[in-house]
Protein backbone atom coordinates (compact mmCIF):
# COMPACT_ATOMS: atom_id res chain seq x y z
CA UNK A 1 0.00 0.00 0.00
CA UNK A 2 1.56 3.35 -0.98
CA UNK A 3 1.87 5.30 2.41
CA UNK A 4 1.34 9.27 1.69
CA UNK A 5 2.61 11.84 4.42
CA UNK A 6 1.32 15.32 3.94
CA UNK A 7 3.61 18.55 4.56
CA UNK A 8 1.80 20.97 6.65
CA UNK A 9 -1.97 19.93 8.13
CA UNK A 10 -3.23 23.16 7.68
CA UNK A 11 -6.21 24.08 5.91
CA UNK A 12 -5.69 22.55 2.48
CA UNK A 13 -3.68 19.86 4.42
CA UNK A 14 -6.21 18.49 6.94
CA UNK A 15 -8.94 18.90 3.91
CA UNK A 16 -6.95 16.28 1.67
CA UNK A 17 -6.47 13.93 4.77
CA UNK A 18 -9.80 14.21 5.69
CA UNK A 19 -10.71 13.34 1.65
CA UNK A 20 -8.25 10.80 1.60
CA UNK A 21 -9.63 9.00 4.42
CA UNK A 22 -12.97 9.41 3.19
CA UNK A 23 -12.00 8.05 -0.35
CA UNK A 24 -10.55 5.10 1.31
CA UNK A 25 -7.21 5.10 2.18
CA UNK A 26 -6.35 3.20 5.85
CA UNK A 27 -4.71 5.62 8.45
CA UNK A 28 -2.31 3.71 9.10
CA UNK A 29 -1.03 4.58 5.57
CA UNK A 30 -1.13 7.93 6.01
CA UNK A 31 1.00 10.71 8.36
CA UNK A 32 1.10 13.96 8.60
CA UNK A 33 3.69 16.98 10.36
CA UNK A 34 2.45 19.65 12.28
CA UNK A 35 4.96 21.59 14.45
CA UNK A 36 2.00 22.83 16.66
CA UNK A 37 1.71 19.41 19.13
CA UNK A 38 -1.48 20.50 20.60
CA UNK A 39 -2.65 20.92 16.70
CA UNK A 40 -0.87 17.40 16.21
CA UNK A 41 -2.58 15.95 19.10
CA UNK A 42 -5.84 17.24 17.76
CA UNK A 43 -5.29 16.01 14.57
CA UNK A 44 -4.29 12.48 15.24
CA UNK A 45 -7.38 12.06 18.11
CA UNK A 46 -9.97 13.34 15.31
CA UNK A 47 -8.94 11.03 11.99
CA UNK A 48 -6.71 8.54 14.17
CA UNK A 49 -3.55 9.02 11.77
CA UNK A 50 -0.02 9.61 13.48
CA UNK A 51 2.63 12.43 12.86
CA UNK A 52 6.26 12.47 12.04
CA UNK A 53 9.11 14.88 11.59
CA UNK A 54 10.09 15.42 8.10
CA UNK A 55 13.19 13.29 8.36
CA UNK A 56 10.90 10.66 9.35
CA UNK A 57 7.67 11.54 6.71
CA UNK A 58 10.41 11.54 4.26
CA UNK A 59 11.96 8.27 5.08
CA UNK A 60 8.87 6.51 5.21
CA UNK A 61 5.96 7.89 2.38
CA UNK A 62 6.08 6.54 -0.95
CA UNK A 63 4.38 10.58 -1.91
CA UNK A 64 4.51 13.84 -0.06
CA UNK A 65 2.10 16.25 -0.30
CA UNK A 66 3.79 19.87 0.52
CA UNK A 67 0.72 21.97 1.83
CA UNK A 68 2.64 24.90 3.49
CA UNK A 69 2.32 28.78 2.70
CA UNK A 70 4.62 29.73 -0.59
CA UNK A 71 6.11 31.94 2.15
CA UNK A 72 7.24 29.12 4.32
CA UNK A 73 9.01 26.92 1.60
CA UNK A 74 12.28 27.57 2.18
CA UNK A 75 13.06 26.34 5.30
CA UNK A 76 10.54 23.07 5.00
CA UNK A 77 12.91 22.52 1.27
CA UNK A 78 16.10 22.74 3.51
CA UNK A 79 14.59 20.23 5.54
CA UNK A 80 13.69 18.10 2.75
CA UNK A 81 16.37 18.07 0.73
CA UNK A 82 19.39 15.99 2.31
CA UNK A 83 16.15 13.27 3.04
CA UNK A 84 14.44 13.13 0.09
CA UNK A 85 14.98 9.69 -1.91
CA UNK A 86 15.19 10.00 -6.00
CA UNK A 87 12.28 7.54 -5.69
CA UNK A 88 9.96 9.57 -3.62
CA UNK A 89 7.45 11.38 -5.73
CA UNK A 90 6.46 15.00 -4.01
CA UNK A 91 2.90 16.58 -4.86
CA UNK A 92 3.40 20.49 -4.21
CA UNK A 93 -0.35 22.22 -3.34
CA UNK A 94 1.60 25.42 -2.93
CA UNK A 95 -0.09 27.79 -5.03
CA UNK A 96 2.62 29.92 -7.74
CA UNK A 97 5.74 27.67 -6.80
CA UNK A 98 6.90 26.14 -10.36
CA UNK A 99 8.43 22.09 -10.00
CA UNK A 100 11.56 23.63 -11.15
CA UNK A 101 11.88 25.08 -8.01
CA UNK A 102 11.58 21.88 -5.76
CA UNK A 103 13.59 20.24 -8.55
CA UNK A 104 16.70 22.80 -8.45
CA UNK A 105 16.41 22.30 -4.83
CA UNK A 106 15.64 18.01 -3.96
CA UNK A 107 17.80 15.09 -4.79
CA UNK A 108 18.24 15.03 -8.88
CA UNK A 109 15.66 13.38 -10.66
CA UNK A 110 13.05 13.50 -8.07
CA UNK A 111 9.60 13.45 -9.47
CA UNK A 112 7.70 16.41 -9.05
CA UNK A 113 3.79 17.18 -9.71
CA UNK A 114 2.20 21.03 -9.43
CA UNK A 115 -1.12 20.81 -8.45
CA UNK A 116 -3.74 23.18 -7.40
CA UNK A 117 -6.57 21.71 -5.45
CA UNK A 118 -9.41 23.17 -3.59
CA UNK A 119 -11.12 23.44 0.19
CA UNK A 120 -14.02 21.37 -1.67
CA UNK A 121 -12.01 18.53 -0.79
CA UNK A 122 -13.66 18.06 2.20
CA UNK A 123 -16.33 17.01 1.08
CA UNK A 124 -15.59 14.80 -1.90
CA UNK A 125 -15.98 17.75 -4.76
CA UNK A 126 -12.36 19.35 -5.35
CA UNK A 127 -11.21 20.56 -8.46
CA UNK A 128 -7.58 19.28 -9.47
CA UNK A 129 -5.42 20.45 -11.91
CA UNK A 130 -2.12 18.46 -12.11
CA UNK A 131 1.43 19.37 -14.02
CA UNK A 132 4.07 16.87 -14.23
CA UNK A 133 7.41 18.05 -13.56
CA UNK A 134 10.72 17.04 -15.15
CA UNK A 135 11.02 14.10 -13.85
CA UNK A 136 7.31 13.16 -13.55
CA UNK A 137 6.70 9.82 -15.62
CA UNK A 138 3.32 8.74 -16.35
CA UNK A 139 2.65 6.44 -13.40
CA UNK A 140 3.37 9.84 -11.44
CA UNK A 141 1.04 11.72 -12.49
CA UNK A 142 -1.41 8.51 -12.96
CA UNK A 143 -0.86 7.81 -8.96
CA UNK A 144 -1.23 11.54 -8.44
CA UNK A 145 -4.67 11.63 -10.35
CA UNK A 146 -5.78 8.39 -8.72
CA UNK A 147 -5.33 9.96 -5.49
CA UNK A 148 -6.94 13.90 -6.04
CA UNK A 149 -9.68 11.52 -7.54
CA UNK A 150 -11.03 10.15 -4.46
CA UNK A 151 -11.28 13.64 -3.40
CA UNK A 152 -12.91 14.80 -6.55
CA UNK A 153 -12.55 15.94 -9.92
CA UNK A 154 -8.84 16.50 -11.77
CA UNK A 155 -7.88 17.82 -14.91
CA UNK A 156 -4.65 17.53 -16.58
CA UNK A 157 -3.40 20.73 -17.47
CA UNK A 158 0.41 22.11 -18.61
CA UNK A 159 2.18 23.99 -15.75
CA UNK A 160 2.18 27.36 -17.44
CA UNK A 161 -1.47 27.67 -17.12
CA UNK A 162 -1.36 26.75 -13.17
CA UNK A 163 -1.52 30.92 -11.96
CA UNK A 164 -4.23 31.38 -14.17
CA UNK A 165 -6.03 27.93 -12.64
CA UNK A 166 -5.40 28.82 -9.20
CA UNK A 167 -6.96 31.97 -9.47
CA UNK A 168 -10.06 30.32 -11.09
CA UNK A 169 -10.80 27.42 -9.25
CA UNK A 170 -8.48 27.71 -6.71
CA UNK A 171 -9.35 30.48 -4.93
CA UNK A 172 -12.77 29.56 -6.86
CA UNK A 173 -14.32 28.63 -3.26
CA UNK A 174 -13.98 32.11 -2.17
CA UNK A 175 -15.43 33.72 -4.38
CA UNK A 176 -19.28 31.96 -4.47
CA UNK A 177 -18.59 31.61 -0.54
CA UNK A 178 -18.39 35.37 -1.12
CA UNK A 179 -21.62 36.00 -3.55
CA UNK A 180 -23.60 33.88 -0.98
CA UNK A 181 -22.66 35.85 1.78
CA UNK A 182 -23.66 38.82 -0.47
CA UNK A 183 -26.87 37.29 -1.09
CA UNK A 184 -27.99 36.75 2.26
CA UNK A 185 -27.08 40.19 3.52
CA UNK A 186 -29.52 40.78 0.71
CA UNK A 187 -32.37 39.00 2.64
CA UNK A 188 -31.44 40.88 5.68
CA UNK A 189 -32.26 44.15 3.59
CA UNK A 190 -35.20 42.89 2.32
CA UNK A 191 -36.19 41.76 6.05
CA UNK A 192 -35.70 38.20 5.89
CA UNK A 193 -34.37 36.16 8.95
CA UNK A 194 -31.23 35.33 8.45
CA UNK A 195 -31.46 31.70 8.85
CA UNK A 196 -34.35 31.37 6.31
CA UNK A 197 -32.32 33.75 3.72
CA UNK A 198 -28.85 31.36 4.14
CA UNK A 199 -31.64 28.16 3.75
CA UNK A 200 -33.01 30.12 0.87
CA UNK A 201 -29.39 31.32 -0.96
CA UNK A 202 -27.78 28.03 -0.19
CA UNK A 203 -30.07 25.45 -1.69
CA UNK A 204 -29.97 27.68 -4.96
CA UNK A 205 -26.67 27.31 -4.99
CA UNK A 206 -26.67 23.93 -4.81
CA UNK A 207 -29.53 23.88 -7.13
CA UNK A 208 -27.54 26.15 -9.70
CA UNK A 209 -24.62 24.06 -9.06
CA UNK A 210 -26.37 20.72 -9.93
CA UNK A 211 -28.11 21.84 -13.23
CA UNK A 212 -24.47 23.08 -14.40
CA UNK A 213 -23.34 19.94 -14.05
CA UNK A 214 -25.93 17.64 -14.67
CA UNK A 215 -27.70 19.30 -17.69
CA UNK A 216 -24.24 20.40 -19.92
CA UNK A 217 -26.32 23.51 -20.51
CA UNK A 218 -24.37 26.92 -21.44
CA UNK A 219 -24.89 29.14 -18.20
CA UNK A 220 -26.15 31.90 -20.70
CA UNK A 221 -29.43 29.14 -21.27
CA UNK A 222 -29.57 28.57 -17.72
CA UNK A 223 -29.64 32.12 -16.88
CA UNK A 224 -32.34 33.20 -19.93
CA UNK A 225 -34.89 30.30 -18.66
CA UNK A 226 -35.03 32.33 -15.13
CA UNK A 227 -35.24 35.86 -17.32
CA UNK A 228 -38.85 36.63 -17.93
CA UNK A 229 -39.72 39.56 -19.77
CA UNK A 230 -40.03 42.32 -18.24
CA UNK A 231 -39.99 39.94 -15.16
CA UNK A 232 -38.18 40.41 -11.91
CA UNK A 233 -34.84 39.01 -12.97
CA UNK A 234 -34.07 41.54 -15.47
CA UNK A 235 -34.20 44.00 -13.13
CA UNK A 236 -31.35 42.60 -10.95
CA UNK A 237 -29.15 41.68 -14.26
CA UNK A 238 -29.41 45.37 -15.10
CA UNK A 239 -28.19 46.74 -11.04
CA UNK A 240 -25.14 43.68 -11.65
CA UNK A 241 -24.33 44.92 -15.36
CA UNK A 242 -24.83 49.04 -14.21
CA UNK A 243 -22.48 48.13 -11.24
CA UNK A 244 -19.67 46.30 -13.30
CA UNK A 245 -19.87 42.88 -11.79
CA UNK A 246 -19.03 40.54 -15.00
CA UNK A 247 -15.71 43.30 -15.09
CA UNK A 248 -15.18 43.06 -11.02
CA UNK A 249 -14.80 39.33 -11.79
CA UNK A 250 -12.37 39.43 -14.86
CA UNK A 251 -10.17 42.14 -13.15
CA UNK A 252 -10.37 40.41 -9.52
CA UNK A 253 -9.17 36.85 -11.37
CA UNK A 254 -6.69 38.36 -13.50
CA UNK A 255 -5.34 40.01 -9.86
CA UNK A 256 -5.04 36.58 -8.50
CA UNK A 257 -4.04 35.23 -11.23
CA UNK A 258 -0.65 38.03 -11.22
CA UNK A 259 -0.53 36.68 -7.74
CA UNK A 260 0.24 34.00 -8.05
CA UNK A 261 2.68 34.47 -10.57
CA UNK A 262 4.15 36.86 -8.00
CA UNK A 263 4.62 33.97 -5.16
CA UNK A 264 6.79 31.60 -7.49
CA UNK A 265 9.26 34.89 -8.83
CA UNK A 266 9.76 35.27 -4.81
CA UNK A 267 11.35 32.15 -5.45
CA UNK A 268 12.50 32.29 -9.16
CA UNK A 269 14.91 29.48 -10.58
CA UNK A 270 16.47 30.36 -13.83
N1 LIG B 1 -6.58 27.13 1.35
C1 LIG B 1 -6.87 26.86 0.10
O1 LIG B 1 -8.03 26.98 -0.34
C2 LIG B 1 -5.82 26.37 -0.84
C3 LIG B 1 -4.49 26.37 -0.49
N2 LIG B 1 -3.56 25.91 -1.39
C4 LIG B 1 -2.16 25.91 -1.05
O2 LIG B 1 -1.99 25.01 0.02
C5 LIG B 1 -0.91 25.46 0.85
C6 LIG B 1 -1.39 25.52 2.28
O3 LIG B 1 -2.43 26.48 2.36
P1 LIG B 1 -3.40 26.51 3.61
O4 LIG B 1 -3.69 25.13 4.03
O5 LIG B 1 -4.50 27.42 3.25
O6 LIG B 1 -2.43 27.22 4.66
P2 LIG B 1 -2.37 27.00 6.23
O7 LIG B 1 -1.58 28.12 6.78
O8 LIG B 1 -3.74 26.74 6.76
O9 LIG B 1 -1.57 25.62 6.38
C7 LIG B 1 -0.20 25.50 6.23
C8 LIG B 1 0.29 24.70 7.42
O10 LIG B 1 1.63 24.33 7.23
C9 LIG B 1 2.29 24.49 8.47
N3 LIG B 1 3.73 24.55 8.22
C10 LIG B 1 4.48 25.57 7.75
N4 LIG B 1 5.76 25.20 7.65
C11 LIG B 1 5.84 23.92 8.06
C12 LIG B 1 6.88 22.97 8.19
N5 LIG B 1 8.12 23.29 7.87
N6 LIG B 1 6.57 21.74 8.64
C13 LIG B 1 5.30 21.41 8.98
N7 LIG B 1 4.26 22.27 8.88
C14 LIG B 1 4.52 23.49 8.43
C15 LIG B 1 1.69 25.75 9.03
O11 LIG B 1 1.97 25.89 10.40
P3 LIG B 1 1.83 27.35 11.11
O12 LIG B 1 0.39 27.43 11.51
O13 LIG B 1 2.77 27.26 12.25
O14 LIG B 1 2.23 28.40 10.12
C16 LIG B 1 0.22 25.48 8.75
O15 LIG B 1 -0.37 24.65 9.71
C17 LIG B 1 -0.49 26.80 0.32
O16 LIG B 1 0.72 26.67 -0.38
C18 LIG B 1 -1.61 27.23 -0.57
O17 LIG B 1 -1.15 28.00 -1.66
C19 LIG B 1 -3.92 25.40 -2.61
C20 LIG B 1 -5.22 25.38 -2.97
C21 LIG B 1 -6.28 25.88 -2.15
O1 LIG C 1 -5.33 32.23 -1.38
C1 LIG C 1 -4.40 31.45 -1.65
O2 LIG C 1 -3.24 31.88 -1.88
C2 LIG C 1 -4.65 29.96 -1.74
C3 LIG C 1 -4.26 29.42 -3.09
C4 LIG C 1 -5.56 29.12 -3.77
C5 LIG C 1 -6.55 29.27 -2.72
N1 LIG C 1 -6.04 29.68 -1.61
Amino acid sequence: MTTIALLGAGKIGEALLSGLLQGGRRPEDLLFTERHPERSAELTKRYGVASADVPDAAARADVLFVAVKPQDIEPLLDELAPVVAPDTLVVSLCAGLPTKLFERRLAEGVPVVRVMPNTPMVVGEAMSAISPGRHAEAAHLALVEELLSSVGKVVRVPESQQDAVTALSGSGPAYFFYLVEAMIDAGILLGIPRAVAGQLIIQSAVGAATMLAETGEHPVTLREAVTSPAGTTIMAIRELEKHGVRAALLAAIEAARDRSEELGRAHEVD
